[in-house]
């Protein structure tokens, strides 16, 4: 896709004039016989709208000739009536169906942006800043969304207006056509400034907001550190520097607004003037009557409201422009090369072939990485902390992508880390937020597999019972087994669990370890294990060490072979049985 960049040189990318038009049109499929009929409609409303200022026309050259009677006046005015309300009707129905058919194709691309933004892999959402991305789901399908009152009748109206407001002032006398066909070009001068100066404007408008978005969410993420190094004043100037950053760039757009007032007064000037001359002209040469010079001024004049309008909305139109490329660089951000392909070989769950990663700039976490888990083996993975376990795991399930070798893994994949977040909403909806068909024996089914079935008694509302923020407060422990209920029904082909038990009390230790269990029966598992009873359990166990596996085998392979995981083994006994002691000791 081709995109432009802009200030961050890590932002999302932005789409081009030329790839958001082809995506337009391209989502504009299904409806194109409905454009067709709208643009047949706009023609015939906005042809019916010619007709009053022909007719005072043809009225003042009646009235000059001295020809006109009561009957004369009353077939005017009636047919004016007649045409006003015709016209009125079509432009409405017009703008009605035009207005339609966008917000059909903007709730495709709305679908297809929401899609795409939380498939996007991690490591792209963190270098351009999540406020971005927030910005652009927010922000700009606001933009988008609220252009449209203002921006389609403006654009569609003054569209058929030029075109059959010109055809009216050929029929006229073709110099009354070619009087404004003169002056058009100021008008194109005025857009063309005005592109030049409004996209620059409204494009840094729209930067500074996810500037001012990044910074806000950043000072809410970490309010904790923020206070505990008394930060706060730092942050708080940080989010001053970020909303002046805005409130400059919303001046600035206001200001560009202010000269194309101006500009375009000149223009409106400058029209009628030159009609009126070229009318004068034409009646002093007898090429034009004075009811004709009315009909071509009315028509001018009829022509420059749906003009002024559309000059002054396309500073809207600008900014929606600016929001719907931003929409549509996400929406349409490819599969990079790095990003998981689903496995070809049956018997292979997770295939990585000479897998390598870093952070960022950093120090490469592992190089040259290969493993294969087949189809419905559980392995652990185990190691010394910073051995590269967490991002192993976030490599496989792709949320970050190798810089180096391929990585195939099953297309239903769940990742479950020690951070569950409990989104607020009913218990139900919590856990069908990946299996929203699942019925609620499903759901009482994975409640009691993974141990949680008692917290339904303690909800007032049992699956109803609110949770999240304002919510029924869950422990951390009842939040995992909810996760773990959640993957369960979500019911993947590949789990993959990072310390997702580690965090418990030794009270739920135990419990959250048989709740991980039954959530990897019957699939492919990978559990990056904190406690080594839970590696025991598994298929095979690989050990790591600063980013390479040093060790594969069954628990009793490995421990029979008094490696490290041997000595890891020993040191865990040893370490459970005194902490046993301490605990028999202290009860
Ligand atoms: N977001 C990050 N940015 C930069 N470096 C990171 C990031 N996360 C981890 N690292 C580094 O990558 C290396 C591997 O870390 P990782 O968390 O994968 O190890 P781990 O074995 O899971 O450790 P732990 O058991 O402590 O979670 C470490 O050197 C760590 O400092």
């Amino acid at each position: 896709m081709s995109a432009t960049s802009t200030a961050n040189e890590h932002a999302l990318p932005i789409a081009s004039g030329r790839e958001t038009a082809k995506q337009v049109w391209r989502l504009s499929r299904g409806h194109r016989l409905r454009l067709a009929t709208v643009a047949v409609l706009g023609l015939v409303s906005t042809g019916i709208n010619v007709i009053p200022p022909v007719i005072i026309g043809f009225l003042v050259d009646q009235v000059r000739a001295g020809t006109a009677d009561l009957g004369t006046v009353l077939t005017v005015t009636a047919l004016m009536v007649l045409s006003a309300v015709l016209g009125a009707a079509g432009t409405a129905v017009t703008i009605v169906l035009a207005t339609r058919i966008y917000h059909t194709i903007l709730a495709g691309l709305r679908e297809q942006l929401v899609s795409r933004a939380m498939t996007l892999p991690q490591h792209l959402v963190e270098r351009a800043g999540t406020g971005d991305l927030i910005s652009r789901t927010s922000d700009d399908v606001t933009a988008v969304v609220d252009a449209a009152p203002a921006v389609i009748p403006a654009v569609t109206v003054t569209a058929f207006t030029i075109v059959v407001s010109l055809g009216g002032l050929a029929a006229l006398q073709w110099q009354y056509a070619a009087a404004f066909v003169v002056v058009l070009p100021v008008y194109v001068l005025v857009m063309r400034w005005y592109l030049r100066i409004g996209p620059r404007v409204y494009g840094a408008e729209r930067a500074a907001m996810s500037a001012r978005a990044q910074q806000i969410l950043e000072s809410q993420r970490g309010y904790a550190t923020v206070l505990g190094l008394g930060l706060t004043d730092q942050r708080h100037h940080s989010v001053m520097t970020a909303s002046w950053g805005v409130a400059v760039w919303t001046l600035r757009a206001r200001i560009v607004q202010a000269m194309l007032s101006i500009r375009l007064n000149l223009g409106e000037c400058l029209s009628l003037a030159t009609v009126l001359a070229v009318g004068f002209f034409l009646i002093k040469a007898d090429a034009s009557t004075v009811g004709g010079a009315t009909a071509a001024t009315l028509l001018v004049l009829r022509l420059l409201g749906p003009i002024n309008e559309l000059v002054f909305v396309v500073d809207d139109l600008q900014s929606a422009l600016a929001s719907l490329s931003r929409m549509i660089g996400v929406a349409t951000i490819a599969e990079g090369p790095g990003e998981p392909t689903a496995t070809v070989d049956t018997d292979i769950a997770v295939r990585l072939q000479d897998v390598a990663f870093a952070y960022g700039d950093g120090p490469r976490v592992f190089d040259n990485l290969t493993l294969d888990i087949p189809v419905g083996q559980r392995i652990a993975v185990v190691g010394a902390s910073g051995a590269g376990k967490t991002t192993l795991a976030a490599v496989i399930a792709g949320i970050h992508l190798p810089d180096a070798g391929t990585v195939a893994r099953p297309g239903r994949t769940t990742l479950i880390t020690q951070e569950t977040h409990v989104f607020a909403g009913t218990l139900r909806s919590n856990l069908t937020l990946a299996a929203p068909d699942a019925a609620d024996h499903d759901i009482h089914a994975a409640l009691e597999a993974t141990g949680a079935a008692g917290l339904l008694d303690l909800l007032p509302d049992g699956l109803d019972t609110m949770i999240g923020t304002g919510g029924y407060p869950l422990t951390d422990a009842q939040a995992q087994q909810l996760a773990l209920a959640r993957l369960l029904l979500a019911d993947p082909e590949l789990a993959i669990l990072d310390e997702a038990t580690a965090e418990a009390g030794s009270t739920h230790a135990g419990l959250l370890d048989r709740a991980a269990e039954a959530t990897l029966r019957g699939r492919t598992g990978l559990v990056i294990a904190h406690r080594l009873s839970q590696a025991a359990t598994c298929d095979r166990i690989v050990v790591m060490e600063h980013g390479r596996i040093i060790e594969t085998g069954t628990h009793d392979e490995l421990v029979a072979a008094g490696g490290v995981y041997g000595g890891l083994w020993s040191a865990w006994k040893a370490g459970r049985s005194i902490n046993n002691k301490v605990e028999r000791t202290g009860s």
